[in-house]
């Protein structure tokens, strides 16, 4: 059976060096090429902190698929760059697996659309750490009888998005079974801004960043007399690397885009 030929955009990031040691460990994935701004031209075993693949780097895109034929781009980078690579894949026939979070809504949409009409498989993944997707699941179940709840998210501090991206989804995916609700005292205000977070529907997102932190999410439920709280801790980076594997080896069997690993979850 041939191997999936992988290019990872970000290598020499927090998850993007991750991915690497995870595509070494994996014996049906071959990378064949990274994208990386500052060391164009160089194999990925020229690089002092990256691992020893025969693989070249480029810094643009078009340039890396063009020349190395890959079947999945894995995109760890950031909000502006990683929603330019995930357009320009789908349009050049690759398959994103994208990371990376602070895609608004309409850039998903745009995506979606993108992907249809190529017939071609992406996975968005706001979070890839299995924990973390029940975390979500078991949120939307607690939704429906618990309609009054807070997210509360816990980063480490040279995250550029705020809420992250796992807030977000759960959010999202919460709406689907809570009506929308005002949550609070009717008349409370604010005597500092933000002071009562970010706003979805009337629930409430608040992003705590601070050194020492990886990956965090409280969600907490108030009803009469009882709170519940559904908590993940992702320690290390290595939590997230199960679901990258996962949705390689499902994107290439994919002629949609999946926005959320719960959806590859059986
Ligand atoms: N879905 C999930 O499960 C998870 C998602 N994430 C998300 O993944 C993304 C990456 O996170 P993390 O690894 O912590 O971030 P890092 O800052 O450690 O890595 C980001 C990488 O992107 C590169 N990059 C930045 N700008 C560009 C550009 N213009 N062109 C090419 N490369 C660029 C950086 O390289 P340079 O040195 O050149 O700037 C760097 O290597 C974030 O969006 C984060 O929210 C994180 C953890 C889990
Ligand atoms: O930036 C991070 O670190 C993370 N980003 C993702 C998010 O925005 O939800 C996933 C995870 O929380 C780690």
């Amino acid at each position: 059976m041939s191997r999936i030929k992988v290019i990872v955009a970000g290598p020499r990031g927090k998850m993007g060096s991750e991915a690497l040691r995870m595509i070494e460990k994996a014996n049906d994935l071959e990378l064949v090429g990274c994208i990386d701004r500052k060391n164009a031209g160089k194999r990925v075993q020229d690089v002092d902190e990256l691992p020893s693949f025969d693989a070249i780097i480029f810094d643009d895109i078009e340039t890396c698929i063009q020349s190395v034929n890959p079947d999945v781009l894995i995109d760890l980078t950031t909000p502006k760059v990683g929603f330019l690579h995930t357009k320009l894949a789908i349009e050049n026939g690759v398959r994103p697996v994208v990371g990376t979070t602070g895609f608004t809504k309409q850039q998903i949409d745009e995506l979606t659309g993108l992907a249809e009409d190529k017939g071609i498989g992406a996975v968005i993944a706001p979070n890839f750490a299995i924990g973390a997707v029940l975390m979500m699941q078991f949120s939307k179940w607690a939704a429906k009888y618990f309609p009054d709840v807070e997210i509360i998210e816990r980063h480490h501090d040279h995250k550029l998005d705020a809420p992250s991206g796992t807030a977000v989804k759960t959010a999202q995916l919460i709406q689907e079974v809570r009506e929308p609700k005002k949550q609070g005292h009717p008349n409370e205000q604010e005597t500092l801004s933000g002071a009562r977070g970010a706003e979805i529907d009337g629930m409430h997102i608040h992003s705590v960043r601070l050194p020492g932190l990886v990956a965090h999410q409280e969600v907490v439920f108030g009803g009469p007399g009882e709170n519940l709280t559904i908590k993940h801790d992702s320690f290390h980076r290595e939590s997230f690397m199960t679901g990258v594997k996962l949705a390689v080896d499902q994107v290439v069997k994919l002629d949609l885009l999946v926005y959320g690993l719960e959806n590859l979850l059986e």
